[in-house]
């Protein structure tokens, strides 16, 4: 029998979960939560204490007690009766309100804004879309507010007429306030909400914060959440893949190359990071940087700009171990593949044999039974472009690509840089909307006005629609590739949000949080994960298979183990942002991280398992599936040293002479020698040495001697790694 949850047994009562999750703890009945398990044991204990009649009748009579809040709630009033509510309310809780107390009284009672965007009708007028203020939206959402709270929600930073429209007190009334405080200011300066809420509480109000991020995801949210209403066709978005020297840019070049002579003569081309072709009067759009490694880069800052995934193979090379990154990444994405078998020119070239490689990677050619389009091309010739372009086209129309032009552009950010004479330019993607000169747009924590455009071809445009790739100036700093960015209703609201992220940025960056073994259990219980993606980097392929198979045998109800990539060789930078981006964890299977990803899964928050014994690898994420992770010892690296020259001496065997070149090396630590990434043993020290003295230890930037015990195959360039155990707190 499946194990009873405690959601399943609340149903049987009709009781919400969370409730009875209360119940059952009130009953003795220990649970975390809903997803907790319940023993055949405690179900017929509970059935034999509960008294669900008395329950059910105590309930409606707690509820006949409380004022019917929902009905209070809805009922209309007029905008004077609310301000004398919401004076009446607070000054009725705190009668001799001082200045200064609003802020922290309000935060006792923040403003829900998801309950706000839940409930907020979804009514927006045309007006409203072409239009997007921060401020707007907190007016909208303020009479709410004052019904459900009596607080009034008002920007960290705010004019004093924009105070004044809030609380809807005339303006010369508050610009009196602060004068006789002290501060003399106009209509349109600017206050802080510290300011705005002494001024608020004269008056009787109370007034919160809302977040500058807050109402940004909520623009956000909401763009996403209208429907666009016109919606049209949109060209494809391109990005080239496969492994290295197949020819990726060579295809790039020879695309751009036919194009602009066929329909562009005269025109001058600007390399700005993506381009755009025509092809049977229909445009597609190619990213100019190729690789999956750019492509993930972009993701793992939330720029899902790719629709489509060319895998360029060259035909006298085939599937090579690139190849099979560039597949899995594509497909962790979600992003169809369309297969370019180039170098057909070549002499030894073998289209079938590519073919029949990727069946391995299940990608089936159309003409053997399956769904993917392979177009044999050359770069060099040419031979097959037109057909290539014409499958991309064919491939674009499948995926049914639209957006909407008539809306106000929102996009990604493809490059950045600075230009002379043009200050900080750069290209952005739009992908939805349109995008006109004089636009505001915010980026990350940079803001601007569009002032020039210009396309690929080096043409000045007025506006452009989506999938086209344009460069911009009027920036205030460089921008992020990969960010997002969107249009704000003025450049004031667009750098005021710029300088609040800045703000916020240089306090604590905000840190991904992404998925561990040690909470892994509690994910699952929490009901945030149902799958485990789970990237594996190994020495041999063998032990890539071996562990995928005994990954699958593992058998825990509603989740499922998804390796989402395995490769041989060092775990990289690109493995940690494909697992940042897909929320992964990392099994090196004695393999090491580079220095490079060792910093960037700190800062991503990536979990990097190593492992030596495959049994032992399983086993940890078997009792992080159960909840049952002992607490462990987690290894700590004590000293990193270089082998720089290898002696052979009879009788006494190999001794290296090695550079500390990070921390230090003790001479009981435990070691292992790393050679190109890989692991190749773990052991102890038989000897270490300076000159003829035997030491103790051998700090970073000295040279020294070193023996292992009982291993003498040491070579030139090895690191050895010491390290110790450690006990961790989970
Ligand atoms: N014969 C022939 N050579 C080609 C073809 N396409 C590319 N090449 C050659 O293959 C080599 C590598 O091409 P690139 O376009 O630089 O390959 P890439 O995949 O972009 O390489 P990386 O940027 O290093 O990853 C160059 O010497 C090209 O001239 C082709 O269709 N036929």
């Amino acid at each position: 029998m499946s194990k009873l949850r405690v959601y399943d047994f609340a149903k049987k009562y009709n009781i919400p979960s969370k409730e009875f999750v209360v119940i059952l703890n009130q009953h003795n009945i220990p649970v975390k939560n809903h997803m907790s398990a319940l023993t055949e044991q405690q179900i017929s204990e509970f059935e034999q204490k509960f008294d669900k009649e008395k329950y059910f009748r105590e309930l409606e009579k707690k509820k006949s007690e409380t004022p019917h809040e929902q009905s209070t709630q809805n009922k209309p009033q007029n905008a004077a009766a609310q301000k004398k509510q919401g004076s009446e309310t607070s000054g009725a809780k705190d009668p001799v309100k001082s200045k200064g107390n609003t802020a922290s009284g309000a935060k006792k009672r923040p403003v829900s804004s998801n309950q706000a965007t839940q409930q907020k009708p979804r009514d927006h007028s045309k007006k409203e879309k072409t239009a997007r203020s921060v401020y707007k939206r907190i007016k909208d959402e303020k009479k709410k507010s004052v019904l459900e709270n009596q607080i009034y929600e008002i920007p960290e930073i705010l004019t004093v007429g924009e105070l004044a429209d809030i609380l809807e007190i005339n303006v010369t009334e508050i610009i009196k306030t602060l004068m006789m405080a002290g501060s003399m200011v106009s209509i349109n300066q600017e206050i802080d909400f510290d300011t705005a809420s002494i001024v608020a509480s004269e008056f009787g109000f109370e007034v919160v914060a809302i977040k500058i991020e807050d109402v940004v995801s909520k623009i956000l949210e909401e763009y996403d959440e209208e429907e666009s209403e016109n919606e049209t066709i949109r060209p494809a978005v391109v990005t080239v893949m496969g492994h290295v020297d197949h020819g990726k840019t060579s295809l790039l070049d020879r695309i751009r190359k036919t194009n602009v002579m066929s329909s562009e003569a005269g025109g001058i081309t600007q390399h700005i990071g993506a381009y755009t072709v025509n092809v049977k009067n229909q445009s597609v759009t190619f990213i100019d940087t190729p690789g999956h490694e750019a492509f993930t880069a972009m993701r793992s800052r939330g720029a899902q700009i790719t629709d489509i995934a060319v895998l360029v193979v060259a035909a006298d090379d085939g599937v090579m171990p690139q190849t099979v990154e560039a597949i899995n990444h594509a497909k962790a994405a979600g992003v169809p593949i369309l297969v370019a078998i180039n170098k057909i020119d070549k002499p030894g070239a073998d289209p079938e044999r590519v073919k029949q490689e990727l069946t391995k990677y299940n990608l089936v050619v159309e003409e053997w039974g399956g769904e993917t389009i392979a177009v044999p091309v050359s770069a060099k010739t040419g031979e097959g472009i037109d057909n290539l372009l014409e499958m991309i086209v064919m491939m674009s129309e499948m995926e049914e690509l639209r957006a909407d032009a008539s809306r106000e552009a929102r996009g990604s950010v493809i490059e950045a840089q600075v230009k002379r004479g043009k200050g900080p330019v750069a290209t952005l993607l739009i992908q939805q909307g349109t995008l006109h000169i004089g636009d505001s747009i915010i980026s990350g924590t940079t803001y601007g006005k569009v002032r020039t455009m210009i396309d690929d071809k080096g043409k000045r445009l007025k506006k452009a629609g989506p999938s086209t790739p344009v460069e911009v100036s009027g920036l205030s700093d460089i921008l992020v590739a990969g960010d997002d960015f969107i249009v704000l209703e003025n450049e004031k609201e667009a750098r005021q949000l710029a300088e609040k992220r800045k703000e916020l940025q240089k306090g604590e960056r905000v840190r991904r949080t992404n998925i561990s073994l040690d909470d892994l259990f509690s994910q699952i219980q929490d009901g945030n994960i149902q799958d485990i993606n789970i990237i594996i980097k190994a020495d041999v392929q063998g032990s890539i298979e071996a562990i995928i198979q005994s990954l699958e045998k593992l058998d825990i109800d509603t989740v499922r183990i998804n390796v989402i990539h395995g490769a041989v060789g060092a775990i990289n930078e690109t493995d940690v942002l494909f697992a940042a981006t897909s929320n992964a964890i990392i099994i090196g299977f004695n393999v090491r991280p580079d220095k490079n990803a060792i910093k960037l899964a700190d800062t991503e928050k990536v979990d990097i398992r190593l492992y030596r014994v495959i049994y032992d690898a399983i086993d940890d994420i078997k009792k992080a599936m159960e909840g049952m992770l002992a607490p462990e010892y987690r290894e700590k690296v004590l000293g990193n040293a270089e082998i720089r020259e290898v002696f052979k001496i009879p009788s006494i065997g190999t001794i290296a002479g090695c550079y500390v070149t990070e921390g230090k090396i003790n001479r009981n630590d435990d070691i292992r020698i790393i050679r190109d990434g890989i692991v190749v043993m773990e052991g102890k020290i038989a000897s270490l040495k300076r000159f003829k003295d035997d030491v103790k230890e051998v700090n970073a930037g000295y040279e020294f001697g070193i023996g292992i015990e009982k291993y003498n195959d040491l070579k030139n360039g090895d690191i050895i790694e010491a390290y110790t155990m450690e006990a961790i707190e989970r």
